[in-house]
């Protein structure tokens, strides 16, 4: 049976970021995901997390100037001094929040030698500190129709880049969504690849709204994973069509239990 996580920047938008768990409880979700609490001290987080009675499954290290266009700074060799700034910013929030896997993102560059190298100079010097913090570093494929120009955006470079590194804390964030759209062909692409799974998140294709119709039939994906033995989280990434509370209704045949509210 699926646990799912609901991810906070795209869900529950109807409350301010940090009532977002307590709404996310309330509807019965008991881990969520995110990708930047940085706004917000780590002690206030961590309460909120706290009283709501979460788990996090899953934040990203923080990305550059997102507000600019930026989309991380990993492949950009401009910028490995300030890669590792980033991770310092991200420790006391993995200590504080107990998060267990960071996604780290690669940025918009071109894919010649110099960004591959800074790539993977970055996951590497990454990892390094994840380790001591007993935490995973995520590679996320993240198709180019909806970040043009994104580095890291196909499934078997990063499963590649993973194999060759053998570091065991540097996994796959296999976003069924993005890997639908980049490549098709995702069930036995997730037969294929099931080992270096770290993380799975999902959406509809191609709206990326809820996962109860459209392109994918995920009741089938989901009882792959399953017959698999993927034992990890599915994150919620998705736009909800309306209110968050109001299209839940999918989860109900996965035992979750979910307050759907209209
Ligand atoms: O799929 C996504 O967009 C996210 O998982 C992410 O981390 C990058 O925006
Ligand atoms: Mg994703």
């Amino acid at each position: 049976m699926p646990r799912f996580a609901a991810n906070l920047t795209m869900m529950f938008n109807e409350h301010a970021f940090l009532d977002r768990f307590d709404a996310a409880a309330t509807a019965g979700f008991d881990q969520v995901e995110f990708l930047f609490p940085y706004d917000h001290p780590a002690g206030l987080v961590a309460e909120r997390i706290r009283r709501a009675g979460l788990s996090v499954v899953l934040m990203n290290l923080p990305a550059g100037r997102w507000e600019a266009g930026e989309r991380g700074i990993a492949a950009l060799p401009s910028r490995a001094d300030e890669v590792r700034d980033a991770f310092e910013r991200a420790t006391p929030y993995i200590r504080a929040l107990n998060v267990p896997r960071v996604h780290l993102m690669a940025g918009i560059a071109p894919n010649d030698d110099e960004h591959e190298r800074a790539y993977r100079d970055a996951v590497t010097w990454c990892a390094g500190r994840a380790a001591e913090l007993g935490v995973d570093i995520m590679l996320e494929p993240v198709n180019r129709r909806d970040m043009p120009g994104y580095f890291m955006s196909d499934v078997d470079a990063a499963v590649h880049l993973i194999e060759e590194l053998g570091l065991p804390n540097v996994r796959l964030q296999l976003d069924i969504y993005h890997a639908q759209i980049i490549h098709g062909d995702v069930t036995t692409r997730i037969r294929r690849l099931i080992e270096y799974l770290g993380h799975v998140q999902i959406a509809s294709v191609p709206s990326r709204h809820e996962p109860d119709g459209e392109e994918l039939n995920y009741p089938f994906l989901f009882d792959e994973l399953d017959r698999l033995g993927y034992e990890g989280c599915i994150g919620c990434e998705y736009r909800p069509r309306g209110r968050t509370e109001e299209g839940l209704g999918w989860l109900a045949a996965y035992g979750h239990r979910a307050k759907v509210t209209s």
